[in-house]
This record gives structure tokens, sequence and C-alpha cells, in this order.
């Protein structure tokens, strides 16, 4: 039976499950380039995938890139387990000054890594998550801030994480410890001792990375005299545990991940269907409904027929993103990452979350994605609120949670008056 696919509400979606989309409304404040219009193609992912790696862990050996390490030694847990070697990877641009007072420290988010700007490659698996963010005269201007990504701590970029020798020298697995939030802004801290920073003019990330930029505020406050929040919670709510759990429940049923323990199969073979489906999962709270509907819609993907058992276009855009993280990501490391997310509580042994957004003295931009429906914009508003010293700029974007990487000109903007607003004081 053919199928004539009805017509999207966007006219400019083609009918092959490429398409348009629509443009990110400027802020009305300020006088902003619009969002890059991008035209995407269709992709058809075969059902019988290559087989991928067990794991798309970094590891020793592997070219370096732009990467250097730093060696922390033992890391209490907040668990009450213990890391008895921690190492982070990181980055860095531009020159820390005589005086050490400007440093801006930029957190990635789940899947991020350290590589912050600049193209992929020489062991780099992505470009640049930020690359218009931070740069030669970019709105974190390396010509006059120090910058410093580090990866974070479980994450499988060069960092200690579950991929990296245990004790034994085989890789942790199962066995390794529960980690918080907490546990990855200590390590975050030790890593600015050994750089001899003693105070960030700006520590700054979305999401994950917000998580840690409120934890940093809050645990070391006198270490950081201003914050970038977007994006993200002062505590995660009952929704998002409940989105995250499923997202773990997909890996976890998975055969190939063995409990943790895939890395050395006999098979060579680890949990990618699983990290596929909890990335497609995360992926639909990633973008706005509005933006899957308007630019999906019913289209079928390029020849496939849904009535004979084909996918419709966003099926397969959804299948394109899960296929692509299992190539670049570790299970594990998701895992642990989202295990962090699910215990994110600012206030816990700290009187509630007002008292410990209260105790934060340094200066704060809230930035939150009108259209996000994983961390919704009443989050940072709550933040924005019991912050003494802080404003709350929204983001008006169809992308949704994304919308903190794919509107980088507004987030860009604010940032940067921001920071000017900082030195002008
Ligand atoms: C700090 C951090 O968060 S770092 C981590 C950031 N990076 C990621 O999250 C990696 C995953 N990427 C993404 O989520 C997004 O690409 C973003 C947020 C980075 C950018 O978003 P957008 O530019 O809007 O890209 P979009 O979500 O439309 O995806 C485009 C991809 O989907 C593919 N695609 C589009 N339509 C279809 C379709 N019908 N069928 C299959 N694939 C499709 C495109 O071919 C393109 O593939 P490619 O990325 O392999 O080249
Ligand atoms: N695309 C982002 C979303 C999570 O904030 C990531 O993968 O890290």
């Amino acid at each position: 039976m053919s199928t004539t696919p009805p017509t999207p509400s966007d006219p400019a979606t083609g009918t092959d499950g490429s398409a348009a989309r629509p443009e990110g409304k400027p802020v009305p404040d300020l006088t902003l380039v619009p969002a890059r219009p991008r035209t995407l193609g269709s992709r058809t992912v075969p059902i019988d995938r290559p087989p991928v790696p067990a794991s798309a862990a970094w590891h020793d050996g592997d070219p370096v890139g732009r990467r250097q390490f730093a060696d922390l030694g033992p890391l209490k847990l907040e668990s009450g387990g213990r890391l008895p070697a921690v190492r982070l990877a990181y980055e860095t641009w531009g020159e820390l000054n005589e005086d050490g007072t400007n440093a801006v420290l930029v957190l990635h988010a789940l899947t991020g890594d350290s590589h912050v700007t600049g193209e992929a490659g020489d062991g780099h698996p992505t470009p640049g998550w930020w690359s218009s963010m931070v740069g030669p005269g970019a709105p974190i201007d390396t010509d006059r801030w120090f910058v410093v990504a580090p990866n974070v701590l479980g994450g499988c970029q060069g960092s200690t994480g579950p991929a990296s020798p245990g004790p034994d020298g085989r890789p942790w697995g199962s066995r390794f410890p529960l980690l918080t939030v907490r546990d990855q802004v200590a390590a975050e801290i030790r890593l600015s001792d050994l750089l001899g920073i003693d105070a960030w003019s700006l520590v700054i990330g979305a999401s994950l990375g917000g998580l840690r930029v409120l934890e940093w505020a809050t645990s070391a406050p006198e270490r950081v005299e201003s914050i970038a929040a977007i994006a993200t919670a002062a505590q995660t709510s009952g929704d998002q545990i409940a989105g995250f759990h499923t997202q773990l429940a997909a890996i976890r049923a998975d055969p190939r991940y063995r409990d943790g323990d895939y890395y050395d199969a006999a098979d060579g073979d680890g949990p990618h269907v699983g990290l596929g489906l909890a990335r497609q999962i995360a992926h639909q709270t990633y973008r706005s409904a509005k933006e899957l509907d308007e630019r999906f819609g019913r289209i079928p993907q390029g020849g496939e027929q849904p009535l004979e058992g084909g996918r419709f276009a966003v099926q397969s855009y959804l299948d394109h993103h899960g296929d692509k993280l299992s190539r670049r990501f570790d299970a594990n490391t998701y895992v642990v990452l989202t295990r962090t997310m699910i215990t994110h509580d600012l206030g816990r042994d700290r009187g509630g979350v007002s008292a410990a957004l209260a105790s934060v003295t340094a200066r704060a931009l809230v930035i939150a994605v009108d259209s996000d429906r994983l961390f919704p914009p009443g989050q940072s508003e709550r933040i924005a609120a019991g912050i003494p010293e802080a404003s709350l700029r929204t983001i008006h974007s169809d992308y949704g949670h994304d919308g903190f990487l794919i509107e980088e000109d507004l987030v860009g903007a604010y940032v940067q008056e921001f920071l000017e607003q900082g030195a002008r004081r």
C-alpha cells in the first residue's frame, strides 16, 4: 500500500525524512544573531549494525590529542567508598595571568568531555561541543581568560571511571564505587589546587555540568567568584529520576551488559544495544515535542513504509542518535554519571535546598531554555530565587534541553554580558 505523508506544519520540511528546522527565536532584550540554520539529511540506520567495540572509552596508549592529565591521589567518597587513585583529564586554552585572576572552569554535561572547542580527531571522538562559546574573540575569550575543562570523574574520556584499571589492573567494571556530584567536584577542587588556581572568576556548565557548578558554589564558596548555571537544577525531581531510571533499566536489560563486567567479554561485544536505547529515551527529553512534531511529524523515513513495517523519520532519527552514542561512549560511565544525577541534592546535609542556595556568595547567572522538558525552567527559577545575587535569563528556543548546545549564540551573548558586568564592578 502506498502512503502519502501528511503535510507537516513546517512547509520547508521534505518528504524523505530530511527537514529544515525552525529558527531559534531572538531574545528580546539583546541584539543577537539567530541560531544558525541547518538542513539535515535523512539517514537509514541498518537494523543489522556493524559490530561496535565493547566500550568506546579512552584508554592509556590511545591518542592523547590536547588532553593533559592530573594525578590527584586517593579520594574518599560521599557514599563511604574510596577511589585509591584519581586521575582527571583536562584541556586548557589561554594563559593564566600572574595573579591568577583570570581562570574560568567549564564543566561538561552527561556525554561531553574536556574537548570544549576544536576539531574532532587525534583521539578526540567529537568536535568541540561549545566551539563558538570558547576561543579567541568568543564570549569566553581565550585571549583574556584562562579556560580549563576537565573530563568529569567517572567519565570515559581520560578521567578515572569504570573503564579505568582498578587496583588489580583489570577494569573496574561493576566494582566501580557509587559516585555523587560532590565527589566529582571534590576531584575538580584537587585539580584546581594542582593548577595553582585559588579562585575561579567563573565556573560555568549546563545540565550535569550545571549540577557541578552549583555544587562548586556551595562546597567551595571562597573559590568561586561567579557562576553560570544553565538548564540545570538544585535537586533532581521525581520526574527526572523516573526518566533516568528507565535509561538505566535499558542498559541493564542488555545481556551484554553482564552487570557491568563486559570489558573483557570473550566475544568482545558490549551493551551497545542497551546504551543506544538509553540514549533514545534520553534524546526525546533533550528535544521539545514542538520541534519533533514540526520537524518530523508523521513523515515516513525515506524509502520506508510504516504500514509495511518501516519507520517514521523520527524513529530513524532516534535510532541514529542511539547508535551514534553507543559508538563513542562507555555504558558503565553512562550508568555512573546518570546515578550522580539521580542522587543530586544540593541541600543534602545542608538544611535543605533553600538553605544551600542562600549560602552561595558567588554572583550568579542562571539560564533556562523555555522549551526544556528535561530541566524545566521552573528549576532555574528556583535556583535564581534562592541565590542572593542571581539574575535569571530565559532563552526562547524550540530545541528543548539541547538548546544549551544549539543556541550557542544566545547563551554566548548572555555569558559575555555577565562577564562584562563582572569586569565593571
Ligand atoms: C556538553 C555536552 O553535552 S557534550 C555532548 C553534546 N553532544 C551530543 O549530545 C552528541 C549528540 N548530538 C546531539 O545531540 C546533537 O547533534 C547536538 C545537540 C549536538 C546538535 O543538535 P542538531 O545540530 O540539532 O543535530 P540533530 O539532533 O538534528 O542531529 C543531527 C543528526 O541526526 C541525523 N538525522 C537527521 N534526521 C535523521 C533521520 N530521519 N534519520 C536518521 N538520522 C537523521 C543527521 O544526519 C545528523 O547526523 P550526524 O550528527 O551523524 O551528522
Ligand atoms: N546532549 C547532551 C544532553 C545532556 O545534557 C549530552 O549528551 O550531554
